[in-house]
């Protein structure tokens, strides 16, 4: 990774350490403990290039005030939820508005709205993915969306891909960030041009469907296991498109810069940490878009972002599992997430 450049007086050196001393000292464990905990070292990635990372991440977060309206720290769109997938959805709806969004829509199939509807009260659920009219039934709300986030419980059927293909090319027109997951990655593996070279988009695979967009989009070989070296090449050849490889490290790339999210997680893999971290993802791409390539000290916007949600989908995983140990399900991480944004963020 190319390292960045100082971040001024208020993050260097000694100040960092006696700052995150006395946080720590206020809200945890000793700072050297939580560091080894935390961060397993790697080479190429120090634990000051980790606080740098994590200063940025802060850099991006709007404060909260009295002169806001509504709609203003974020209006997020989820596009999925069908028969078979009412759940993924739904996460993906709610870590938007845990984390900070004002606003959270799901785009969803007539038979999956009444499900996620009665999960909660606070997300605006649209009955309308499956509907003859259903490009136009979403593109009518793009003007009021910030971000998009395509995929999750979306399922595979042509007629629902077909739709979301035109909810894409209608999402760029306006410039809209959009993050892909899911089988949003399924219809981008079947149609790579659909996204290439849009930088305001984020590719978040898990294993299977990074092999899958490799595969797709690679004509060379190219080595699966150089994890930091498959996710540079990948997303250049989307033309910088910036892609989250999750597993036990997560690998980000913009094609030009690479890092990685080690913090500690946990050994629970139930069904829907993935979910969350794509709803963290669609509010913190439109946050560090909108506070602009100056406050990322070198790195791209979506870069940041992309930290900032793996981190977050992380530590409430972690938190979750202190808790709840074998038991732990994705639902055990939403209380999770005003605790472990401040603690990450806030301290
Ligand atoms: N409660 C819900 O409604 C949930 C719905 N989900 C939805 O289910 C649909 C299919 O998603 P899948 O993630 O199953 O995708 P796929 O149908 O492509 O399956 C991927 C498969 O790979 C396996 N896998 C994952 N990580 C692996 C690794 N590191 N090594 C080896 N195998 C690995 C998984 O067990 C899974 O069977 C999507 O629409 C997704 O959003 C999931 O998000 C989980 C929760
Ligand atoms: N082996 C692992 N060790 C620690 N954390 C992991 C590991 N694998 C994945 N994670 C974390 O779990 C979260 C979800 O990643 P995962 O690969 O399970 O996504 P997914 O399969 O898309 O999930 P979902 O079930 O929501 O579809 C990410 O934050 C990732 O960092
Ligand atoms: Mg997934």
């Amino acid at each position: 990774m190319a390292r960045p450049a100082g971040l001024g007086a208020a993050v260097a050196g000694a100040a960092v350490v006696v700052l995150l001393s006395a946080a720590l000292a206020l809200y945890g464990p000793p700072l050297d403990a939580v560091l080894k905990r935390a961060f397993s070292l790697h080479k190429a990635h120090s634990i000051k290039d980790m606080e740098n990372t994590f200063q940025l991440v802060k850099n991006i977060i709007p404060p909260l005030t009295s002169k806001k309206h509504k709609g203003q720290a974020g209006r997020i769109g989820i596009v999925g939820g069908c028969q078979e997938y009412t759940g993924a959805p739904y996460f993906a709806a709610i870590s938007a508005l845990k984390v900070g969004a004002d606003l959270s829509h799901v785009f969803c199939t007539r038979e999956a709205a009444p499900v996620i509807k009665s999960y909660s009260p606070e997300l605006i659920v649209h009955p309308v993915l499956d509907s003859p009219d259903a490009v136009h039934e979403v593109e009518k709300w793009l003007p009021r969306l910030h971000a998009l986030v395509v995929g999750p419980g979306l399922g595979r059927e042509d007629a629902l891909l077909k739709n979301v293909e035109g909810i894409l090319e209608a999402s760029k027109a306006r410039a809209i960030p959009v993050v892909i997951d899911a089988d949003g990655l399924w219809l981008i593996a079947q149609q790579p041009t659909l996204i290439q070279g849009y930088r305001k988009a984020v590719l978040t695979p898990n294993h299977v469907e990074f092999l899958r967009l490799l595969e797709a989009v690679l004509t060379d070989p190219v080595d699966s296991s150089d994890r930091r070296g498959a996710g540079l090449r990948l997303s250049q050849a989307l033309g910088n498109v910036t892609v989250v490889q999750k597993g036990e490290q997560d690998v980000i790339s913009d094609g030009e810069q690479v890092l990685e999210c080690n913090l500690q997680g946990s050994n629970r893999r139930c069904g829907g940490q993935g979910d969350l971290l794509s709803g963290f993802l669609g509010v913190m791409v439109q946050w560090a878009l909108h506070a602009g390539p100056e406050k990322m000290n070198g790195f791209s916007p979506p870069l940041v972002a992309a930290f900032g949600a793996c981190s977050l989908t992380r530590q409430c995983s972690h938190q979750a599992f202190q808790k709840y140990g074998r038991s732990t399900t994705t639902s055990d991480m939403i209380p999770e997430i005003g605790p472990a944004f401040s603690r990450l963020f806030e301290t």
